[in-house]
């Protein structure tokens, strides 16, 4: 629907006001129980029921098709939203087809799964599942977020699923920069980052805009998705939104997002706000407006959106061969990730794959650390601040949405919160770089965290760590450039500009000799 039609009279009958709409029609629900989860047989997995093994789909059988005809009615696994912190049987709750954003009392809201059916199921069960989908193109589950599909989104019909087949990002040894930066050869780095849109918010916004996609085709009123974003969350939501066809509106603070994050949204054919204000007032805006208009809000304010992030943890301790590490050091900005992380490992040890969960670190620039600066409080009486800028211009967040959140997955797993200054967040950033990686500053904000924690001896030589990169290098090419180039006032101690050499023969080997001799072992 054009958004001019929000000026037509029949406008009223779309506006749907904050008290939640409830389902007029029983139609989801005959199709969940029909639906239920594919391949999901009681009985062991195996090259029969794996559905890996039959000829790859022709054009007029699609991959969706053949999924289609493999829908089962063995199991019933179903979840909904309740008020955070409240159990499975709160008296409120609201099916995941309602649009709702908040409890009634205006606190967060949580994607409760039926545990009691999930754990009809034993962990290496669950274990052999999720290891059988991967690296397949079986529809939905090579995506490594629809690989748990029976966990994010239960009920969710594999025909309405929106995937780029985002996740199963790689878990990689950072093996250099663990031995000659911070004497520890057990680091990792979980690249969140080697991504459809180039960050973590792909494994968000399949979910956010696969349920939008569902509401849509049952006729709920929506006309569109909106955010507010510091550049990443809009990226996703645009291209996952026009991979659907549906309308995106995306709201971003001007002048403080790169320049490829900015392009991105652009691109992908979203409505383009840019308005005078910092992320806070973005996101005050998008939730006044959704409100008011038959928009979806698909901000991490959103539960849906956690449903899809947590399936990055259970992803780790699989690439790990479902040993738990000791360490997850976690950017935090808007602060839904490091609740996501939680969650995901808590489902895991609940549900018998793990028998642990990690500390988890967050890591804020100290110039946007309203997380940091309460953790130093006690976690006594929450203060937002005014975000400065910051070179991790992703996280320059003063009031984060999912404060209580984070509290609680930090108070959960002994975790621990830290901060990076700006010229600490760049020669971090910048020495990973030089170690073969190409990091954004905010996992330069996660590195400085670990050097630091390393230093004080929190965290051992031999413990197992991995840090979390959550969006490409080539992102936020800009600050590198600035880095490199010396522009940056007080700051470039590790960087590397290109040399400029007249094209003659002699100059050329002059800047070699100097550049071999430095390099040759005294
Ligand atoms: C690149 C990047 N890193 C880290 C974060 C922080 O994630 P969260 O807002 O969930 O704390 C964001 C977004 O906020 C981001 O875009
Ligand atoms: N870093 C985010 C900030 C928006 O927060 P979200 O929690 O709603 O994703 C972005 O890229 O916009």
């Amino acid at each position: 629907m054009a958004v001019s039609s929000l000026f037509h009279p029949s406008f009223s009958t779309l506006v749907f006001n904050s008290k939640p709409t409830h389902l007029t029609s029983n139609r989801n629900n005959n199709r969940s129980l029909f639906i239920a989860a594919s391949s999901l047989d009681p009985t062991p997995i195996t090259a029969a029921n794996n559905n890996n093994h039959s000829p790859p789909p022709s054009a007029a059988d699609n991959i969706k098709d053949k999924a289609r005809r493999h829908v089962s009615t063995t199991n019933n696994f179903t979840a909904k939203y309740v008020p955070f912190n409240a159990t499975f049987d709160s008296p409120e709750s609201y099916s995941l087809d309602e649009i709702v954003y908040r409890s009634k009392s205006g606190g967060l809201l949580d994607v409760h799964h039926d545990m009691e059916a999930l754990a009809k199921f034993d962990g290496a069960y669950w274990r052999n599942l999720f290891d059988s989908r991967v690296g397949k193109t079986t529809w939905p589950y090579g995506s490594g977020v629809w690989s748990k599909k029976e966990w994010v989104l239960p009920e969710i019909h594999p025909d309405d699923i929106v995937s780029a087949f985002e996740g199963n990002s790689n878990l990689f040894w950072a093996e250099r920069f663990g031995k000659q930066f911070v004497g520890m050869n057990d680091l990792w780095v979980k690249h969140c980052g080697i991504s459809h849109t180039g960050s973590f918010k792909d494994l968000e916004m399949t979910v956010l805009v696969s349920q939008v996609n569902r509401l849509r085709k049952n006729e709920r009123p929506l006309v569109g998705v909106g955010c507010a974003s510091t550049g990443d969350t809009s990226a996703a939501l645009s291209a996952y939104c026009a991979s659907a066809g549906i309308p995106s509106i995306v709201f971003l603070p001007a002048n403080k997002i790169s320049t490829a994050q900015l392009i991105q949204p652009v691109s992908n054919g979203a409505l383009v706000l840019s308005l005078d204000t910092d992320f806070d007032g973005c996101m005050k805006l998008i939730r006044e407006i959704t409100s008011e208009l038959p928009i979806y809000l698909a901000n991490s304010l959103n539960s849906l959106r956690i449903e899809g992030q947590k399936t990055a943890a259970i992803e780790i301790l699989q690439q790990f061969d479902w040993q738990v590490p000791d360490w997850v050091i976690i950017p935090g900005g808007n602060l839904g990730n490091i609740y996501a992380f939680y969650k995901g490992f808590k489902m895991c040890k609940d549900l018998g794959l793990v028998d642990k969960i990690p500390r988890l670190v967050c890591a804020q620039a100290a110039n946007a650390n309203p997380l940091y600066l309460h953790y130093k409080n006690g976690f006594k009486d929450f203060q937002a601040i005014k975000a400065e800028t910051t070179f991790a211009s992703a996280i320059q967040i003063g009031d984060p949405v999912s404060i209580d959140r984070a509290v609680l997955a930090l108070k959960n797993c002994n975790g621990i919160v830290e901060e990076a200054t700006e010229e600490e967040l760049m020669d971090a950033m910048s020495l990973a770089d030089s170690t073969g990686m190409f990091t954004c500053p905010h996992t330069g904000v996660a590195l400085t965290a670990l050097i630091k924690l390393r230093n004080s001896g929190v965290i051992g030589s031999s413990d197992r760590v991995v840090v979390v990169s959550t969006a490409h290098g080539l992102k936020f090419a800009q600050s590198k450039i600035d880095y490199h180039s010396g522009t940056i006032p007080g700051m470039g101690r590790y960087a590397n500009p290109p040399v400029s050499v007249k094209a003659d023969f002699g100059s050329v080997m002059d800047v070699l000799k100097d550049f071999l001799l430095s390099k040759t072992p005294k």
